[in-house]
């Protein structure tokens, strides 16, 4: 795959961590091409630095060295707004936490990265309201958060990451707090969606299960991937 065509690219990505008087290296010169459509595992020890990386793929933290390019536009030329609108057209986010906001129904939830791109309500939550059918949640638009399950939580929070048809999703720990058999229908739901919509899916975990799934997956180890 030639770098122009991925859909997210890394290239000699360096991350230190000023841990008291020391300075802790994380990231050592990582490199990564995901091409569009691809589901990636990014496996490793507890405290290799994956989510570390996941923050800078995404925009959400700075390297100190090196470059990211999110569909072709490299973020180092970007200023943080530039930064902040790139992410919300090309990529998506789960967290393990899902970060959905307690006020706000499912429904909204869903809804909010369309209304932040500029969307009308009236379409936001037309789409939002589809993207929520597509998880098998229709039923639930007008929860709250905590009147959802872990797992109905989980499929909000990877209904709001999809809902903008990004280029690529990221996810960090997609499963980690759910059951086996709600790892497992989460598991196919991505199977699915990845399948009808062609974005690329970054995940990280430590579901060997889940990774099996992926087209790809690399180690992070000693601060770079390792295939
Ligand atoms: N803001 C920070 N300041 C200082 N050190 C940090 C910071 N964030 C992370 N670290 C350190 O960087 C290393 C990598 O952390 P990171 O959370 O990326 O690992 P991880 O591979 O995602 O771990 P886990 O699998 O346990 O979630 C750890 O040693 C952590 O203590």
């Amino acid at each position: 795959m030639s770098d122009s065509t991925a859909v997210l690219r890394c290239h000699n990505v360096h991350k230190t961590y000023a841990q008291g008087p020391q300075t802790v290296s994380v990231l050592n010169a990582v490199n990564l091409a995901v091409a569009p459509g691809e589901r990636l595992a990014i496996v490793g020890a507890s405290g290799s630095g994956k989510s570390t990386l996941l923050n800078i793929l995404g925009g959400l933290d700075l390297a100190n060295e090196g470059d990211v390019e999110v569909a072709g536009q490299s973020l180092r030329t970007l200023s943080a707004d530039q930064r902040g609108r790139l992410r919300n057209r090309k990529l998506g986010f789960v967290y393990q936490f899902h970060h959905l906001l307690p006020e706000f129904s499912a429904l909204e939830n869903v809804a909010m990265p369309l209304l932040i791109g500029r969307s009308s309500r009236a379409e936001a939550h037309q789409r939002a309201r589809a993207m929520l059918g597509r998880v098998g949640l229709s039923e639930r638009a007008s929860h709250k958060p905590s009147e959802l399950s872990g797992g109905e939580r989980q499929r909000v929070a990877i209904a709001r990451a999809l809902v903008t048809s990004p280029a690529c999703v990221l996810m960090d720990e997609p499963t980690g707090n759910l059951d086996s058999h709600t790892a497992e229908s989460i598991q196919a739901l991505m199977t699915e969606l990845n399948r009808d919509s062609g974005t690329s899916f970054v995940v990280v975990t430590h579901d060997l299960s889940l990774a099996a799934r992926m087209d790809r997956t690399l180690t992070l180890e000693d601060g770079a991937l390792h295939g």
